[in-house]
């Protein structure tokens, strides 16, 4: 498991951990922030920002911030400063963005691989995963140029070894699962709103 930035960061207080005061703020039930996780395509972008209008929250996408932030694309930031510099930036604004209470914010789809990442989110609202199967993803993805990971001679192979890695940190991390398969958009996101009622993520 490829792990960006643990302890690195954290030891260096670049993180600052948040006050008790400050949690239970986040942690209020059926007002917590709802963080979306799972791979690209997997229509974290797409469904969160439906989601977020259905429950008049606002809505975050870590990649658009950071694009915000830096002025440029993520794969100009990818060309620049490779991957370990995308990673580092992602850390830094999910920690600005998971301060906010009662959002839903859209991760990256590699956002779960730093360990000091996995732990904001866990610890500062409800992780949902959105898991789509590899033909979908592939269907969803393969006229893409905007994710770098996938400008490869096999764009394919690349999602399968990313699932492959990935797969078990967002089941491990995740505290509700929903599946999106060939649905149409809107009516994923009613699913989904669905499913979070159910699990009393949201009232
Ligand atoms: N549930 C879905 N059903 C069909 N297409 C979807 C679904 N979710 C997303 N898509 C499409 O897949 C592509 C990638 O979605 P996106 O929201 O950017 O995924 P992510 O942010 O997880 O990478 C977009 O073209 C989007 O319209
Ligand atoms: O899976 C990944 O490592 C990445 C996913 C992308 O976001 P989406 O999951 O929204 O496509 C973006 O953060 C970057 O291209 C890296
Ligand atoms: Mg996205």
């Amino acid at each position: 498991m490829t792990d960006f930035l643990s302890a690195d960061l954290m030891q260096n207080e670049i993180l600052t951990p948040l006050s008790p005061a400050d949690l239970q703020r986040l942690l209020q039930p059926g007002h917590q922030s709802i963080f979306l996780i799972g791979m690209m395509g997997a229509g974290k972008t797409t469904l969160g920002r439906q989601l977020a209008r259905h429950l008049k929250r606002e809505f975050y996408d870590l990649d658009h911030e950071l694009e915000a932030r830096c002025g440029v694309p993520v794969a100009t930031i990818f060309d620049i400063e490779g991957e370990a510099g995308f990673r580092r930036r992602e850390t830094l604004e999910l920690d600005i963005c998971s301060r906010r209470p009662e959002i839903i914010l859209a991760t990256g789809g590699g956002a779960i691989l730093a360990e000091a990442n996995r732990h904001m989110l866990k610890e500062r609202g409800t992780v949902v995963y959105l898991r789509a199967n590899i033909n979908e993803l592939y269907r969803r993805l393969e006229r893409d140029k905007t994710r770098p990971l996938l400008q490869t001679a096999n764009p394919q192979e690349r999602i399968a070894s990313l699932l492959a890695e990935r797969e078990p940190i967002y089941e491990q991390l995740a505290d509700v699962v929903f599946e999106t398969g060939s649905a149409p958009v809107h009516l994923a996101a009613k699913q989904l709103l669905d499913v979070l009622k159910e699990q009393e993520v949201i009232s």
